[in-house]
């Protein structure tokens, strides 16, 4: 599938995080408040979040960037109520995470976030059907005409169709990441957070399930959170914003492949032309 980065394209770098980054609006669907997340204690400790501030609007496709190491999977955890923060809140919608219980964070991510992995996470005795249809029955959900509706759009939208009696084993990589896709809109969820989607994907496949995911935004007013090391991935998205050493580092409005490589370039020659800034994370280009 042929790939039609967005035009025009504006490139905004945000403020260090410390010199007041802009506020998240009331209008995010998922948002964090000065997060962070250390791990370990003594020398051994990385500050892997240090104080991010980061909204994500409805109905947007945002990428998160960055270079490996630089804390992009740990602040999609956060946001996705997967891993807790060591200070900071996070907001889905009006839901303040930090402050629910683990069966209320279990609730929440089961019927208003969805996920999607770069290894699909499929059971493999389940056919494509019942591993989309997964969600709901594991919430007691019944499946009402209205569902099955959108379970046929979804499908019919994706290119399942003629697969849903299939396992995984008996589907291609691409196939199986579009019925994780389809498990993932089933409930209709507040964000759906992906991380590297396309990661063991062959380019081809790569390029489907992006437009796919592009598509749940823009046809179905879907919120999407995708991490990705990978511009061209990152061309498909509203918006990218850069992690680099734990903190908010760039934000690309309309991204294309050479704007958001140029920034990721930019911020891996200031981290080393200024290596003392980064005590706990080895830079690499990825
Ligand atoms: N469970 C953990 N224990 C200790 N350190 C961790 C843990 N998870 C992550 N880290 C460290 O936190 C930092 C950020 O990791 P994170 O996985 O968020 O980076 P990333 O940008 O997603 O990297 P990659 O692109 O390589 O997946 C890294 O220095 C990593 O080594």
């Amino acid at each position: 599938m042929s790939q039609t980065p967005p035009a025009p394209t504006s490139l905004t770098t945000a403020p260090p995080a410390d010199a007041g980054t802009p506020l998240p609006t009331a209008a995010a669907a998922v948002r964090g408040v000065g997060l962070r997340k250390t791990y370990g204690k003594g020398d051994a400790q990385v500050h892997a979040l240090d104080g991010v501030d980061v909204a994500f609007a409805r109905g947007h496709f945002t990428a998160i960037m960055g270079a490996s190491g630089s804390g992009k999977s740990t602040l999609l955890h956060l946001l996705a109520g997967l891993d807790s923060a060591s200070a900071g809140q996070v907001y889905l919608g009006d839901t303040e995470l930090t402050s629910l219980g683990d069966d209320a964070l279990t609730e929440l991510r089961r019927k208003r976030v969805g996920f999607v992995f770069q290894s699909f996470n499929l059971l493999p005795m389940f056919t494509a059907e019942q591993n989309i249809l997964l969600p709901l029955e594991l919430a007691g959900t019944k499946v009402t005409p209205e569902i099955r509706e959108w379970f046929d759009l979804l499908v019919t939208t994706l290119g399942l169709k003629p697969r849903l009696t299939h396992r995984p084993s008996e589907l291609s990589g691409g196939q199986q990441q579009r019925v994780a896709i389809a498990r993932a809109l089933l409930t209709r969820p507040d964000v759906i957070f992906a991380d590297e989607p396309t990661g063991n994907l062959d380019s081809r496949s790569g390029a489907e399930v992006l437009e796919f995911l592009r598509t749940s935004v823009r046809e179905f007013g879907q919120t999407v959170v995708m991490v990705t090391h990978d511009a061209q991935a990152a061309a498909y998205a509203d918006r990218a914003v850069l992690v680099a050493d734990g903190r908010i580092a760039g934000d690309v409005a309309n991204p294309t492949p050479d704007v958001v490589q140029a920034e990721l370039d930019r911020l891996r020659t200031v981290s080393l032309a200024n290596p003392a800034s980064t005590p706990s994370h080895g830079i690499e280009a990825r």
